[in-house]
């Protein structure tokens, strides 16, 4: 299904290259597949083609009417200009793509027409390395065919989660962003690895494999959360005292608000594209 499609990334920063990454590890699509565009900076085009073979190319020189599947992988607030420059290209029989946190697939539809067929994801940076959570949501006029296109697609780079499109808020408050929480967890708890004098190689690595461990855990026990942590906390025991100082400081709220702040920002972007006021979004 893949074989000879040509797929454009119109976008060349850090989510477009997890992508790319993710889609020549598996080999499932050859590099010559995927061009890669961007609005100026040619540098980061040769970058990319000398890291995965994929054909950087500025905008004067692309040839739309080869490509079958455009990703869009620019911020939000770059969206406007980059489709009003495209606009004319693009045929009905193409396949669009967009990654952006808060832009919905009608977007697209309204500004395109054609009865164009688009597909919104959210993928997140663990597609480097084909282990994104992917969510999508198909649009208005978008046939079993093409969906069947963007999965086959997209699970180069992880797990596919089709899901109502009113519900890509909430994903990407969970999983287009959910990486940097963990991270974040993981800066925390490695400044007290070495605080107490383990080495910072060790350190990442046991932090690391500790989270893919418990990971593993709700995928392959498939028990609750609550049930795996309860199984780790001895009565009196450290884990205890670490749960309460998680509860003391409000770790449960914290990240809570997390997931609710993220969520809310993506539906504001909906609501900024939707009145044209969507000038800077940084
Ligand atoms: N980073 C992440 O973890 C995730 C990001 N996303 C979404 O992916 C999108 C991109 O994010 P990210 O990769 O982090 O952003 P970056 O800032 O790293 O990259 C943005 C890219 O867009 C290009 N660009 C800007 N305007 C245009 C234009 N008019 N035409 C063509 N290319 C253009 C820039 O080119 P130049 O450098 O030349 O200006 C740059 O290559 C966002 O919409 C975000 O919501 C979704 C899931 C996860
Ligand atoms: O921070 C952002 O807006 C993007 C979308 C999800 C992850 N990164």
């Amino acid at each position: 299904m893949l074989a000879d499609k040509k797929i454009l990334f119109i976008g060349a920063g850090s989510m477009a290259e997890a992508m790319i990454s993710g889609f020549v590890q598996s080999e499932k699509i050859s590099p010559k597949q995927i061009i890669v565009t961007n609005r100026t900076n040619e540098k980061r085009l040769s970058e990319l083609e000398s890291k995965y073979g994929v054909i950087g190319l500025t905008q004067n020189q692309l040839s739309l009417t080869e490509i079958d599947i455009f990703i869009f992988a620019m911020k939000p607030k770059d969206v406007a200009k980059a489709i009003e420059t495209l606009k004319h290209h693009i045929q009905a029989n193409q396949l669009i793509l967009s990654v952006l946190a808060g832009i919905p697939t009608s977007y697209f539809e309204q500004i395109l027409q054609n009865d164009q067929q688009v597909v919104r994801v959210m993928p997140n940076t663990s597609s480097m390395i084909g282990e994104s959570a992917t969510a999508i949501s198909p649009g208005l006029h978008t046939t079993d065919e093409k969906i069947q296109l963007a999965k086959s697609l997209l699970e180069c780079i992880g797990r596919i989660f089709i899901i109502d499109e009113q519900k890509m808020d909430v994903f990407t408050g969970i999983a287009g962003s959910g990486p940097a929480y963990f991270y974040y967890f993981m800066e925390y708890m490695e400044k007290e690895a070495l605080k107490a004098g383990l080495e910072v190689e060790n350190a990442r690595q046991i932090i690391a494999q500790t989270i893919v461990g418990a990971a593993k855990m709700v995928q392959e026990q498939e028990e609750s959360p609550t049930l795996l942590r309860e199984n780790v906390t001895s009565p009196n025991g450290t884990t205890a005292a670490g749960i309460s100082a998680l509860e003391v400081y409000q770790g449960g709220l914290a990240i809570s608000k997390a997931v609710e702040y993220a969520t809310k920002r993506s539906k504001e972007i909906s609501v900024q594209i939707k009145d044209s006021i969507l000038v800077s979004i940084d």
